[in-house]
């Protein structure tokens, strides 16, 4: 498990994060939402181990993070930030291929042509990385993380995915998240920062709602995105619908436009 405990986060003395607590269990995608600057990706830096923390505990696999070495950290958790910028004029295929060194394994030919293949971006490995579209990058970093915990292991692991589908298509944002339902079944908890509520709502085992640095709810999608607890967390109308015939849950903010609508013909 991925545990952190009373995590508390300033920087120059303004709480970013307050006493936040958070479980990661192997097998659940769970989703951190909330407003922008509510906190997500200064909590996610502060799971992924990229910011030390002062106040708080973060323990992987029972281990604490600042006792587990930069190698072996590489080997329990892989982490695609939110932007990931190149000072060299990589091929995407490189850029894959990173992940390979991050986990220490051997060249693997047909692993990373497996994963490029499963984020759509084998056809994109001889162009330069840097005049890919804002989706194809997001891919390939994708394809890079996958690429670093794609062999099965007999210890739980995490991936870590700050906004990875901001710049895709809606076909290509169910496509990444099918995968994500893949990946977790090999014993691995994922935490993905999402802005989409009907994805997070669709695809998440667990949902962490995020306010001005402060957990307001956390827990099993059903309990956690209600109407009122979305409203009150983004202070916006919101309206959660079950899908018909299906089990899945559509969730819609209100136009502003619609309110007003609805004021004329009260
Ligand atoms: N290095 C920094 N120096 C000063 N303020 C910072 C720094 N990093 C983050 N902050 C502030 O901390 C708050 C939380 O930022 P964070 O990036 O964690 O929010 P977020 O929830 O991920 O937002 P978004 O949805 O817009 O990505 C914001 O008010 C931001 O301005």
């Amino acid at each position: 498990m991925l545990q952190a405990n009373d995590i508390h986060f300033c920087i120059r003395n303004m709480p970013i994060i307050d006493k936040a607590s958070v479980s990661l269990h192997p097998g659940e995608l769970t989703v951190i939402l909330g407003p922008n600057g509510a906190g997500k990706s200064t909590l996610f830096k502060v799971l992924a181990g990229e910011v030390p923390c002062k106040y708080g505990k973060v323990a992987y696999n029972g281990s604490p993070i600042n006792g587990i070495s930069a190698k072996n950290l590489a080997l329990v958790r892989a982490v695609m930030p939110q932007h990931s910028s190149l000072s060299f004029p990589f091929l995407a295929l490189e850029v894959v291929e990173l992940g390979l060194l991050a986990c220490g394994g051997s060249y693997r030919q047909e692993l990373v042509e497996e994963v490029m293949t499963e984020t759509q971006t084998w056809h994109l490995k001889d162009k330069l990385y840097g005049n890919l579209s804002g989706g194809e990058k997001q891919r390939v970093q994708l394809a890079r993380v996958l690429t670093q915990i794609w062999d099965k292991k007999s210890f739980p692991r995490y991936l870590l995915l700050d906004e990875p589908t901001s710049s895709m298509d809606i076909a290509l944002q169910h496509h990444v998240l099918r995968i994500i339902h893949k990946i977790k079944k090999r014993n691995i908890g994922v935490l993905a920062i999402l802005h989409d509520l009907s994805l997070a709502a669709n695809y998440a085992d667990k949902v962490i709602l995020l306010k001005k640095g402060r957990i307001l709810h956390q827990g099993p999608v059903k309990e956690v995105m209600t109407a009122s607890n979305l409203e009150e967390v983004f202070e916006h109308p919101i309206q959660v619908f079950s899908g018909s015939e299906d089990s899945s849950v559509i969730i819609q903010s209100i136009p502003f436009i619609q309110n007003h609508l609805e004021i004329k013909l009260a």
